[in-house]
């Protein structure tokens, strides 16, 4: 394997690592050779080493054997004199630019073959339109992205996509960049990262080039910044990015921005910044329920399907990780891929049992804390009562009801102790809330509507 494979390696497990993960355990390593199927890579200190064979050994070996590499093993040596490497996180990144591969184009001439290599950002082939699934939470920000990657003329501009981390933003953004590329080749379109702007804004002042920055930048017909946030706080790159974006917009070309956040609520980001980008259309990703992630696990089977044709999944093993696992649609990915490796390595079915032991960790991460405060909450919703009736003293039947519910779900539900519960509802002793749950125990199989209310009042909560 060559060290330009593994760069690209990089990049895929960089997607589905996450950036964090990705700066502190993955890009420290430096792959040595590739001999009799263990894969060596030099690390700086035995702890990384023995941390990434624990935590990513099943998806680097994954993504080395899709990308036609014989590999059975991974091999950590702890490089002779590496010096340490702090995280790379904790650098100041000012101070840090990434070294940049890209020449700026000399003043007035060679402009478009500098773009064309100012896709430093390379656009991801898994992220079109095609593989993006489409349902509640995300059916805006998905059709004002349709709109603007038929590359009409501009009625919305910038557009900005925002929403938490790993909800589709990158890839709502790179199938739009793909989707022009096809439609309207004659358009210079320009994706990067607020961090790689800021990289080459630096670099342009450190080589004394911003007139070469400035052309460039103004030049492109299709602007796509990527994670916005970055940019809030760096003062001069925050000015610069205000100036292109103006001089864009004069000149009627699109601007495509994504964040984590609305661009109101970025802490950093200067007015005048945020009030340029509240004047397009701003949409946002929502977080996803239930029948998204199925569908997008869905999706991610067929994919596989492709590639592992013998591999099974048993009835359930989908819907149990689409409904347990409700972080972000990276961790849902990250959490299939892990499967699929480790169900080829093994030669075994998908089944709950191999699920269950090869994603532990990952289920106890993502099991969702429901709160005290919350079961109370739904609780006075559904029987349509004050929230201070079911902690207050009344007795009267229709609040001391729905009270002993309450207490029978947080028994359930979570990890509280009777006390503690007790605490929770207005100072109450413990044996008041064993009685409560014990009621609650019983009429469940006497009284059909208490069962139904549990029932229901279940569903919601764990939803
Ligand atoms: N609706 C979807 N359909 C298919 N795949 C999706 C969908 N939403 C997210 N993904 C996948 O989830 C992963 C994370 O998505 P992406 O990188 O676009 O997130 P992001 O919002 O840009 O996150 P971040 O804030 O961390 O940059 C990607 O592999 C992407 O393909």
């Amino acid at each position: 394997m060559t060290q330009e494979k593994w760069g690209q390696l990089r990049n895929k497990l960089l997607k589905a690592v996450g950036r964090n993960n990705f700066t502190t355990w993955i890009e420290p390593l430096e792959f040595q050779e590739l001999k009799g199927g263990v894969a060596v890579f030099s690390v700086p200190t035995n702890f990384m080493g023995n941390y990434v064979s624990q935590n990513f050994a099943d998806l680097i070996l994954y993504e080395l054997n899709t990308a036609g590499e014989s590999v059975q093993r991974l091999a950590f040596r702890v490089a002779a004199n590496s010096p340490a490497r702090p995280a790379a996180a904790t650098q100041p990144v000012e101070h840090q630019p990434e070294p940049v591969n890209i020449e700026l184009a000399p003043e007035g001439n060679g402009t478009n073959e500098a773009l064309e290599s100012l896709q430093a950002a390379p656009l991801d082939a898994r992220f079109t339109f095609d593989t993006f699934v489409v349902g509640k939470p995300n059916e805006l920000a998905h059709a004002a992205a349709r709109r603007v990657s038929e590359g009409g003329p501009v009625t919305f501009n910038p557009l900005v996509l925002y929403g938490g981390v790993g909800l589709g933003k990158t890839h709502l953004m790179h199938a739009i960049a793909w989707e022009l590329k096809t439609k309207r080749p004659e358009l210079n379109v320009l994706y990067l990262s607020a961090e790689q702007f800021m990289y080459r804004f630096v670099q342009a002042l450190r080589e004394r080039r911003m007139m070469d920055f400035k052309h460039l930048f103004r030049s492109v017909d299709v602007l796509m910044v990527d994670d916005v946030q970055f940019i809030a706080g760096k003062d001069s790159t925050q000015e610069e990015f205000f100036h292109t974006f103006n001089a864009l917009v004069d000149q009627n070309k699109q601007i495509i921005i994504s964040a984590d956040r609305a661009p109101g609520e970025i802490k950093d980001l200067e007015e005048r910044v945020k009030s340029r980008l509240q004047c397009g259309l701003v949409v946002d990703l929502h977080p996803t329920d239930y029948e998204l992630r199925l569908g997008i696990l869905q999706n991610k089977v067929q994919q596989y399907a492709k590639t592992y044709p013998d591999l099974k999944i048993a009835d359930g093993v989908l819907e149990f990780l689409a409904h347990r696992i409700s972080t972000n649609v990276r961790v849902l990915e990250g959490a299939l891929t892990r499967l699929f490796a480790f169900a080829s390595l093994v030669g075994r079915e998908i089944d709950m049992e191999l699920t269950q032991d090869c994603l532990a960790d990952v289920l106890r991460a993502s099991e969702r804390k429901i709160t005290v405060e919350e079961i109370q909450r739904k609780v006075s919703d559904y029987y349509n009562i004050r929230l201070s009736d079911i902690i207050g003293p009344k007795r009267l039947r229709s609040y001391a009801r729905p009270r002993q519910v309450a207490m029978y779900l947080c028994k359930q539900l979570t990890s509280r102790s009777l006390p503690e519960i007790g605490r929770r509802f207005g100072g109450r002793d413990h044996t008041t809330v064993m009685h409560g749950v014990k009621r609650i125990e019983e009429l469940k199989l006497t009284d059909g509507q208490i069962a139904e209310d549990v029932e229901m009042l279940r569903r919601a909560l764990e939803a």
